[in-house]
């Protein structure tokens, strides 16, 4: 793992995507910061960062560049860790991302570019019309453009990982969602990987939502990543 060694975060960011606020609050009161991270889409945008948890608010921000600019100024108000935006928006997008946080010093958030959803595959991709040779060029042209603009670092499916870490180095955060412990459903995810081959592909935060919110026994499957991703 590359990000963060010092700061000792641990890997698992956990998707809180749950239809009630309530359903959310409840099961982070079982769990703690030690543990994880917690993710919040747009499903569920509450305010889980009472309780100490980094948040991930993965908004996806897409649109043109004054208006990212101002929801990127107004979510820095909320506290956040990280927040996610389209890639594919643009040089202009990210750059005006950025400049919403050059007033603030400390503690800003981490701006983390989404590349391709990891429920797409190249035969998804060439429908909406991008003729990419494979997802794993168009993914890695896609990284390349968020260094190159600013980002902190992408999200991307644990496949791409490695290719990403070699070519952009270190001091960027690879975020994979498409994680699935052995046994588990893909539901309607495509590029998956189980949680200790996605930390050994050089992923610093592994995204994980269903297989831990789903499961009958939420608490021993986070455990359970933990403790595999540690041996
Ligand atoms: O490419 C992407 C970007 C974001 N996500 C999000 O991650 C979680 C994954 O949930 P699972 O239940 O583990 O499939 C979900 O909140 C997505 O919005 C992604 O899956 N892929």
């Amino acid at each position: 793992m590359q990000y963060d060694r010092k700061k000792k975060l641990s890997p698992i960011i956990i998707a809180l995507d749950y239809p009630d606020p309530e359903q959310a609050i409840c099961f982070s009161k079982k769990i703690s910061p030690q543990q994880c991270q917690l993710k919040i889409g747009q499903e569920l945008f509450i305010k889980s960062g009472k309780k100490g948890f980094k948040i991930f608010l993965d908004l996806k921000f897409y649109d043109i560049p004054n208006t990212v600019q101002k929801s990127v100024y107004a979510v820095e108000k909320l506290n956040i860790w990280m927040l996610s935006l389209h890639i594919s928006g643009g040089k202009n997008m990210m750059l005006s991302a950025r400049s919403a946080l050059y007033p603030y010093k400390k503690n800003v958030p981490k701006i983390i570019g989404v590349t391709i959803l990891t429920s797409m595959e190249i035969v998804e991709l060439h429908r909406v019309g991008i003729y990419a040779s494979s997802v794993l060029d168009h993914v890695t042209k896609l990284a390349l453009l968020a260094k190159k603009y600013k980002l902190d670092g992408v999200v991307c499916s644990p496949w791409e990982a490695k290719t990403i870490r070699r070519l952009i180095g270190k001091n960027f955060i690879i975020v994979t969602p498409g994680i699935r412990p052995k046994t588990t459903q893909y539901h309607d995810q495509k590029r998956v990987m189980t949680p200790r081959e996605a930390i050994r592909s050089g992923s610093d935060f592994l995204v994980i939502g269903r297989p831990i919110t789903q499961s009958n026994t939420p608490y021993m499957m986070l455990k359970k990543i933990l403790s595999d991703i540690n041996s």
